[in-house]
């Protein structure tokens, strides 16, 4: 399968997810991150559910950061130059949703990449040697190579990891772990690994 093969397959899986079953999915997602070994780090970044795509909802994940105390870095996307630039996300944080729907803050101090520990990214899919698929405009793959070597990349995803690989370019970051409503794949990234 191509990339925008995948692409299609899994926006079509996503489109037949109901209300009730992503936010049953998305807490069974967020359950399966507590039993991973990394939550002793300073800095997590995550992103912020665009309902209307019918991503996983990450607010669970949100109530564990805060509630260990965590610092949580949320992001606004630039659709000229697909950059993003990040924030810290605080209680007086106001969110509004951009064209896109992504909920983004409209100011605060903003964080370095350098700062960030760990980051978990938003999946279409990926396969199960912790390759990415994701909406195609290379956000995430710019945003993962200015992140620090050792920085943790988590993969979330309501579906299971493609067996087939998905066809990688230079610019393609992996993963070090994926996450399912029912499993955990880690992949052995030397980049992180080392
Ligand atoms: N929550 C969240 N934030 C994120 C991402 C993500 O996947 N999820 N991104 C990950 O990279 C970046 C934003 N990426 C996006 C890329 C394209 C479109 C987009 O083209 N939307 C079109 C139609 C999409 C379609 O269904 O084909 C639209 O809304 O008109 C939206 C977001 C950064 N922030
Ligand atoms: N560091 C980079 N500098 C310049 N262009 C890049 C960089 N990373 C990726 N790109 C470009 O961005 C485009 C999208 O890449 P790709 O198909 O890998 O997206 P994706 O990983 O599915 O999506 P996303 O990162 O938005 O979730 C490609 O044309 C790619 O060449």
């Amino acid at each position: 399968m191509t990339k925008s093969e995948i692409r299609k397959k899994y926006k079509t899986l996503r489109k037949a997810l109901l209300k009730d079953d992503i936010e049953e999915l998305s807490l069974q997602i967020a359950n399966i991150l507590l039993t991973l070994d990394i939550w002793n780090y300073s800095f997590y970044h995550l992103f912020l559910t665009i309902e209307e795509q019918k991503e996983i909802n990450t607010e669970y994940i949100l109530n564990i950061l805060a509630g260990k105390d965590k610092n949580i870095v949320i992001s606004k996307s630039n659709f000229e130059d697909y950059s993003m630039s990040h924030f810290l996300l605080s209680d007086s944080t106001k969110l509004k949703k951009s064209k896109y729907n992504i909920p983004e803050p409209i100011e605060g101090i903003e964080i370095s990449v350098s700062k960030i520990d760990v980051v978990f990214v938003p999946l279409l899919a990926f396969d199960i040697n912790g390759n990415r698929v994701g909406y195609g405009k290379g956000f995430y793959d710019r945003f993962l190579q200015a992140c620090k070597s050792d920085t943790i990349k988590i993969g979330l995803s309501f579906f299971e990891a493609e067996t087939e690989f998905i066809d990688t370019s230079k610019n393609d970051i992996k993963l070090d772990y994926g996450i399912t409503p029912t499993k955990i794949y880690k992949f052995n990234n030397p980049e992180t690994n080392s």
